[in-house]
């Protein structure tokens, strides 16, 4: 039986995909061989022993100590693209609360006292204050063209904005995806200088940390708008305060609430909505828990921010063999000596790596011994070793 540990409400459609005769799941089990989260912050959390992988029922992982996973074995699993569609679809809404100040007319609106009549002539009066602008003809500035940037850029195309996009590292898959009259750039602060409204779409890391701050926000357009439903850390909050003070920003809209920017008029914050769609969470959990199911059952590894990919057809009806280990020299050599010095022949091998770690599937004639695990097990530079029937 494999135990899995939730650290948030996940999807029962995800769920389901993890059948009860094989799999207990809780959110106090005690053990786990998996942890299956959303938002929830792993940061400080004590990692159990059991533990052989994490599921993040979305896009972003720095909720998760990938680094010290990776150091213990662990593989990190995420849902790319799963909720893609709802992140964009917010943050189109984005664009047109901020051109037309929607939020700030809904509340003097909500505010408006009197009879009917008067509340009329107040409606008439007070309109000019939420003259807006409208998107076609204006520039949208993309930084970060994965699943989200390039689904956002190709919706503001269609919607006749020039659209002028940044990510230094874009995949060919979002290349192939991308509108091809999206405009590259090739520095985050020529995207800043010459556009209308900016939207970011990179995870948070050292690099991003911090991405708009007040030297960038000073490069910018006068009015800009800025929409950030990535992670709050790449921004600096009090530039933008300062910037949304003064009138250089039009308008910040995010998804990520906090004391600085709550209260400010001119400032739209939502509770971190982007993924909160049924089809979002669905997609996302269903994607996950699928991966997290065929590594345990499997050793295969799809999907995983810290694993290479590795798919393999089982071969011959003896064991399965899987380490991970640091991706440093003579570790393949080691582990097949381990097995062919205990008479076992290797049917399938598979080994690849990834940054710092590698990963070797092996599939055997016959049953691998406890003893041969022990061999491996302490070989060193190998973090995890398990055995599959
Ligand atoms: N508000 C919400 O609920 C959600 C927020 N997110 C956040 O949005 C981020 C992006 O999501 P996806 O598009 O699904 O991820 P993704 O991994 O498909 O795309 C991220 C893109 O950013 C690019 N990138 C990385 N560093 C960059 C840099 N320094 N400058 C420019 N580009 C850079 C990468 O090359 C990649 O193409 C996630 O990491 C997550 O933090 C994602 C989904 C939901
Ligand atoms: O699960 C959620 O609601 C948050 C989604 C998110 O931030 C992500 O996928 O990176």
């Amino acid at each position: 039986m494999y135990k899995i540990l939730t650290l948030n409400n996940i999807s029962v459609k995800g769920l389901e995909r993890l059948p009860r005769d094989r799999y207990e799941i809780s959110s106090e089990i005690q053990n786990p061989d998996a942890v299956l989260l959303r938002s929830a912050n792993m940061h400080g959390m004590e990692i159990p022993g059991t533990l052989k992988a994490v599921g993040r029922a979305g896009a972003g992982v720095n909720n998760i100590p990938v680094t010290q996973m990776s150091e213990r074995g662990i593989a990190v699993f995420n849902a790319p693209g799963a909720n893609a569609n709802a992140v964009k679809e917010l943050v189109v809404a984005a664009m047109f609360l901020a051109a037309r100040d929607i939020c700030q007319a809904w509340e003097f609106a909500r505010h408006l006292k009197g009879s009917d009549r008067e509340i009329n002539d107040l409606t008439e009066a007070g309109k000019k204050r939420f003259v807006g602008f409208e998107l076609p003809g204006r520039t949208l500035g993309v930084i970060g063209l994965g699943a989200v940037g390039v689904l956002v850029a190709n919706t503001a195309r269609a919607m006749g904005m020039k659209v002028i996009g940044y990510d230094p590292q874009i995949t060919v898959r979002s290349a192939w995806r991308l509108a091809s009259d999206v405009q590259p750039v090739y520095s985050v602060d020529e995207l800043m200088a010459e556009a209308d409204m900016i939207t970011f779409h990179v995870p948070e890391n050292d690099a991003t940390r911090g991405l708009v701050n007040a030297k960038r926000l000073g490069l910018m357009r006068e009015g800009v708008v800025l929409m950030n439903f990535a992670r709050s850390g790449i921004v600096d909050e009090a530039a933008v305060v300062e910037a949304l003070s003064v009138g250089k920003v039009h308008a910040y809209i995010c998804d990520f609430p906090t004391n600085t920017l709550k209260d400010h008029p001119r400032c739209v914050t939502l509770p971190h909505l982007g993924a909160s769609t049924h089809e979002a969470q669905d997609n996302c959990a269903v994607m996950v828990a699928d991966e997290v199911r065929e590594y345990l059952e499997a050793g295969n590894v799809r999907n995983s921010v810290n694993l290479p990919e590795i798919v393999l057809p089982r071969a011959g009806q003896g064991d399965r063999l899987t380490v991970v280990n640091a991706n440093v020299p003579n570790m393949l050599g080691q582990i097949s000596t381990a097995v062919a010095e205990a008479s076992l022949n290797i049917e399938d091998m598979y080994n690849k790596a990834k940054g710092n770690l590698a990963y070797t599937v092996a599939d055997v004639e016959g049953k691998i011994t406890a003893e041969v695990v022990e061999r491996i097990r302490a070989t060193e530079g190998v973090l995890a070793v398990r055995v599959i029937e």
